[in-house]
């Protein structure tokens, strides 16, 4: 295994603040503290080569968790070991071995050009020379760096930025990485470039990926499986099959008509939406076999075309939520 995580807990002490300037003098003397419970026992374990998804809602406990695998905390109780080394003891050796991406936050110099970032982690890393200029001419040329890499790093577009950050982190050539929202704020365009990336080092490279994110296409570009979290517990781990299956097994029939009527009532099936000639129902194929709901439609509209999918992982997730109350 990678990654172990064992029943790792974490509180964050933060102190009470009560209005007015006579309770701000007497915390002075006498501090509050208010506890928040970021992790409870949270486990799991990730394999050699995992493309994993860590999901949930805000304040779940994703970045508490990120930041104790790579070391950047210490949990209060539990451990965790990652390629069989405890993070937040060494970790000067540790992060030779990791690359870490805060989605939010830079690991490159704001004001020097992109090039001099890279020089110096070659240093901080003590990469070798000759890995180094060949790892930074691949990464270069995969997330097509070369018309900014001389540019100042507060001069980049959002999406170069996060180009360059997942390059940075990789220049040591790090056999895990740890994503925390990597497309957040980033276009369309910049999106799907990120993901392609991350899909190719995974695949190509056998890179082990944790990642964290509130955009669902990346989940389900991404991500086999996925590890859900929330008020600092796991609520589930398994496949994005099998995350859907838990929520409800139902799929999705879009129905492009030319004609037809506007009523709808067929057991098992249930109308979504219905848009100009086109109508969106989930089914139960326990109830209803696709064959039978096309058949059952087809009396009443006359069909132009049909699509069948899985309802999006958006509905999914949120249906996980509110089951969850989280
Ligand atoms: N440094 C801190 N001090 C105090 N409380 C914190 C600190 N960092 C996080 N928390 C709290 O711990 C809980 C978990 O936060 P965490 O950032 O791990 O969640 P998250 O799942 O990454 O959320 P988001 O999706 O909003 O980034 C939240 O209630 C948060 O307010």
């Amino acid at each position: 295994m990678d990654i172990v995580a064992n029943e790792l807990s974490k509180v964050y002490k933060i102190p009470k603040r009560k209005a007015g300037i006579m309770n701000g003098l007497k915390s002075m003397v006498h501090r509050e503290y208010e506890e928040i419970v970021a992790l409870n026992k949270v486990s799991f374990e990730i394999g050699k080569g995992e493309l994993v998804g860590y999901i949930g809602p805000n304040g779940a406990g994703k970045s508490t968790s990120i930041k104790i695998l790579s070391g950047i905390l210490t949990p209060d109780s539990g451990e965790c070991k990652v390629l069989d080394k405890i993070p937040y003891k060494d970790r000067i050796n540790y992060v030779k071995n990791i690359g870490v991406v805060f989605g939010q936050r830079t690991q490159l110099w704001w004001d020097l050009p992109v090039i001099d970032s890279f020089e110096l982690l070659k240093d901080i890393y003590k990469i070798r020379f000759g890995d180094y200029v060949k790892m930074k001419k691949e990464l270069i040329k995969w997330l097509n760096l070369e018309s900014f890499i001389n540019t100042p790093v507060r001069q980049l577009s959002l999406g170069q930025k996060m180009r360059c950050e997942l390059a940075a982190s990789l220049l040591h050539s790090p056999s895990i990485l740890f994503l925390d929202e990597p497309t957040i704020g980033l276009d369309a365009i910049s999106k799907l470039a990120v993901r392609e990336f991350i899909k190719k080092l995974n695949k190509e490279r056998g890179v082990t990926v944790i990642l964290t994110t509130h955009d669902m296409d990346d989940i389900e570009t991404l991500c086999d499986r996925v590890i859900v979290i929330g008020k600092g517990e796991i609520l589930s781990d398994g496949s994005l099959k099998s995350l859907r299956n838990r929520v409800s097994n139902e799929r999705r029939l879009i129905l492009d008509f030319e004609q037809g009527k506007n009523t709808f009532s067929i057991e098992g099936a249930t109308l979504v939406r219905e848009e100009k000639n086109r109508l969106i129902i989930d089914f139960n194929p326990d109830i209803i076999t696709p064959a039978n709901l096309i058949t059952a439609l087809s009396t009443k509209y006359k069909i132009k075309d049909i699509l069948i999918e899985n309802p999006p992982i958006e509905e999914v997730i949120a249906q996980l939520y509110e089951e969850l109350k989280i």
